[in-house]
């Protein structure tokens, strides 16, 4: 027999489906281990053909959006519509200057803070694009009461799904500060500091989490308000492979609100 519907209306299942029926009968969606969502990474760009600058770009705008969506500017309280974006040493801080270039065009007024920035071509251009967007970089982490008093939102681009171990300085610090803050903090793709599968007890609470590909084992213990999917840049025969069971976005986004 063959299905009368669009691949598209039943591509995270097996078999034929009308919608209604899919929407009942659907697998839940997967949380990734750490090891699973490394293979995934590694695939897409060695045997999918993906540069990393592309991938991140697609992340990165798939987390602006949704900041965007959570925290309109219309609802922002201060006068300002100030951001603090916080990058770590890896592919998550990618993420994190790409965000803010994109919130900046949104009209946002993202600030950043980049402490240790790898010496490769990727994110000495990314920095550069932010450089000339007129986004202001910080030398130093600010005092948790100085930046509940400057900005609406911290965005949290510090580790994502390669931490492992004890956090090492400046970044051990830099969490302390964020757990003393009270403006809401939006993490990218992990909780900075949470364990990728068994999360953090005392760690950060952020408001907000985008779980890009797929949310990863910690990501159920997330207490926020928002938690959103983003990175709508799956082929189907990887989410088939590690059995996903992604839920359908809504038209053309590239987020879902979960
Ligand atoms: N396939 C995907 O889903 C994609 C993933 N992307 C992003 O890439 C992230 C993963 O990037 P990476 O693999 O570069 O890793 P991360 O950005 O998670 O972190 C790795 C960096 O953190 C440092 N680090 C690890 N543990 C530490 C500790 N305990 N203390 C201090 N520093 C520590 C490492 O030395 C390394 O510099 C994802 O979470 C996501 O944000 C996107 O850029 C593109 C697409
Ligand atoms: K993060």
């Amino acid at each position: 027999q063959t299905c009368p519907l669009p691949a598209a209306a039943n591509n995270h299942k097996k078999g034929c489906f009308s919608r209604r029926e899919s929407s009942t009968m659907a697998q839940p969606l997967k949380y990734l281990g750490q090891e699973e969502a490394q293979h995934i990474d590694e695939e897409l760009f060695s045997e999918y053909g993906f540069s990393v600058d592309q991938l991140m770009e697609l992340a990165g705008l798939s987390c602006a959006t949704a900041v965007a969506r959570a925290y309109p500017i219309s609802s922002l309280v201060k006068a300002r519509p100030s951001l603090l974006v916080i990058c770590g040493p890896g592919n998550n801080g990618g993420d994190g200057l790409v965000c803010a270039r994109h919130l900046k065009l949104f009209g946002y007024e993202p600030t950043i803070l980049y402490p240790r920035r790898p010496n490769k071509p990727l994110f000495q251009g990314l920095t550069t694009q932010c450089q000339k967007m007129e986004i202001p970089f910080l030398t130093e982490m600010p005092e948790a009461t100085l930046i509940d008093e400057a900005y609406n939102l911290v965005i949290d681009a510090i580790f994502g799904f390669s931490f492992k171990g004890a956090v090492r300085e400046p970044f051990g610090s830099i969490l302390d500060v964020l757990k003393k803050t009270t403006s809401p903090i939006a993490s990218i793709d992990i909780p900075s500091g949470w364990d990728v599968e068994q999360g953090s007890a005392d760690g950060l609470q952020p408001d907000m989490l985008v779980s890009l590909t797929a949310p990863k084992k910690s990501a159920s213990m997330f207490r926020g308000r928002y938690h959103f999917l983003g990175g709508r840049f799956v082929p189907p025969s990887i989410e088939r492979k590690y059995q996903l069971n992604l839920p359908p976005y809504p038209d053309q986004d590239c987020v879902l609100q979960l």
